[in-house]
């Protein structure tokens, strides 16, 4: 049939060769989807134990300075700069000691010609303006001799040098993780504000689906997909609801579309969104009362992949064949969701490598093949092995890769050596 609409409303409408009819380029395939996401309403305080891996609901102000005082950041000696005039070397009596957790301004002035010993971490006390580290003097009886020139403030932490009163010291959408809660435990805060979960209900899709305990009949398989979903999807920030599986039967599909919709920000679905007369997701949806706003992405594997709304919620209906349903959760689906949680939008990180053999291929979908470290370049960019080229559904495949190489829709052809985007796995 002859394309005529140009829509992807459309299934005769598109032509991967030349794009006509619209694959969505996998850029444009993310905006749309993320244009459906906006960051779930609602806070909760958590205490800071279980704040790692939830989502900062404000901007987190620095309270008071970090340091919140002056102190030493060696085991050594402080005095005072000025008493070292002239040439060296110098001698100090050693005639007080201050150690970390005391009060420094109990702990006298230093005076002239003195210098009190002092431990990492404690208060300099008054008029002491400089430490050296004990490695730096000798030590003689009630005094301590040094050979070298010290500089007012060596070895002083001043207070505020890391965090000002007042600073920004995390920004709302910042995902805890160890470094933050850190900073958060280092000005006091025994709990904090955080956004709420978001609400993601998951099924898979499949006749043939068994679940791994099971016995399989001919035909069957094991459901790889709920494993690997729940795998991504177990996320502090994610409250997930487990559908399990459901039969390809448009009635139940339906059915259970409609109530994961009632309570979820995001239902995610493998299976049943290509062309087959078994594949019911998309109708399904619409019969529901959604909407589709993504279908026929311009992506390897993942073409299929259909992202669209439900009552509310984001929909994203991934493709069956396992590693299609890992890749363009990974590329896609999670970025929609880190979206709603509130962590705003990160690029995939990618680094660079070189391709260590030339290939063919069929121009017209972004691929992102699964490849494998192999060396170096004399440049020291690592060399990848592209794996095979029709991978959608090998499993052991995608483990035995270090992660996707990505080539662009267009490129026919790959030399060896020529340079490609990576995404680490
Ligand atoms: N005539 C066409 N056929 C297909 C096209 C096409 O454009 N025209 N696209 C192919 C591509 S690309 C993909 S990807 C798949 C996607 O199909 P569906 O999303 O409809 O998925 P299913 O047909 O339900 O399943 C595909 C495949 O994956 C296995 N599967 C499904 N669910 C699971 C699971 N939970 N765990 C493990 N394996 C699963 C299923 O048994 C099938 O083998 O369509 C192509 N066909
Ligand atoms: O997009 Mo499919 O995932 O190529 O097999």
């Amino acid at each position: 049939m002859k394309c005529t609409t140009n829509s992807v409303e459309d299934p005769c409408c598109f032509d991967e060769r030349t794009g006509v009819g619209g694959l969505v380029p996998v850029n444009d395939a993310i905006s749309r989807g993320l244009s459906l996401a906006s960051e779930v309403d609602g806070t909760e305080v958590v205490d800071l134990d279980v704040a790692i891996g939830r989502v900062l609901a404000e901007d987190l102000l620095a309270p008071f300075p970090l340091p919140p005082f002056d102190n030493s950041a060696m085991d050594g000696y402080v005095f005072r700069s000025g008493d070292l005039s002239g040439s060296g070397p110098w001698r100090l009596r050693v005639t007080g000691r201050v150690a970390a957790g005391e009060n420094a301004s109990e702990a006298g002035i230093v005076g002239e010609g003195e210098a009190f010993r002092i431990f990492t971490g404690a208060g300099i006390p008054k008029d002491g303006d400089a430490v050296v580290m004990q490695e730096h003097v000798r030590r003689l009886g009630d005094f301590i001799e040094l050979e070298d020139p010290v500089t007012p403030g060596s070895c002083i932490r001043r207070e505020g040098e890391d965090a000002a009163k007042g600073s920004l010291l995390l920004p709302k959408g910042s995902l805890v993780g160890a470094r933050e809660i850190g900073a958060i435990a280092s000005v006091g805060l025994p709990r904090i504000r955080v956004r709420r979960k978001v609400r993601i209900a998951l099924f898979c899709t499949g006749s043939e689906l068994r679940q791994p305990g099971e016995s399989l009949a001919p035909g069957q398989i094991y459901n790889s997909n709920r494993f690997i979903l729940m795998a991504a999807l177990r996320q502090p920030w994610i409250e997930l609801s487990d559908m399990g599986a459901v039969v390809d039967d448009p009635d139940k599909l339906r059915d259970v579309l409609t109530r994961a919709a009632e309570t979820a920000d995001m239902v995610v679905t493998t299976g049943g969104v290509s062309v087959g007369e078994e594949d019911h997701m998309v109708e399904q949806l619409r019969g529901a009362g959604g909407k589709i706003e993504v279908m026929k992405i311009a992506m390897k594997p993942g073409k299929p992949l259909s992202i669209g709304t439900l009552n509310g919620a984001v929909f994203v209906g991934l493709p069956g064949n396992p590693v299609a349903a890992f890749t363009t959760w990974k590329i896609i689906g999670s970025r929609i969701a880190e979206k709603l949680s509130g962590q705003g939008d990160h690029e995939q990180p990618v680094s660079q490598v070189v391709a260590s053999e030339s290939f063919t291929r069929r121009p017209g979908r972004q691929e992102f093949r699964p490849a494998k470290i192999v060396g170096f370049s004399p440049d020291g960019r690592p060399q990848v092995q592209l794996l095979d080229q029709s991978f959608s559904a090998k499993i052991s495949l995608i483990c035995k890769s270090d992660g996707f190489a990505v080539i662009p829709a267009h490129s026919e052809r790959i030399a060896s050596g020529d340079q490609l985007d990576f995404v680490r796995l």
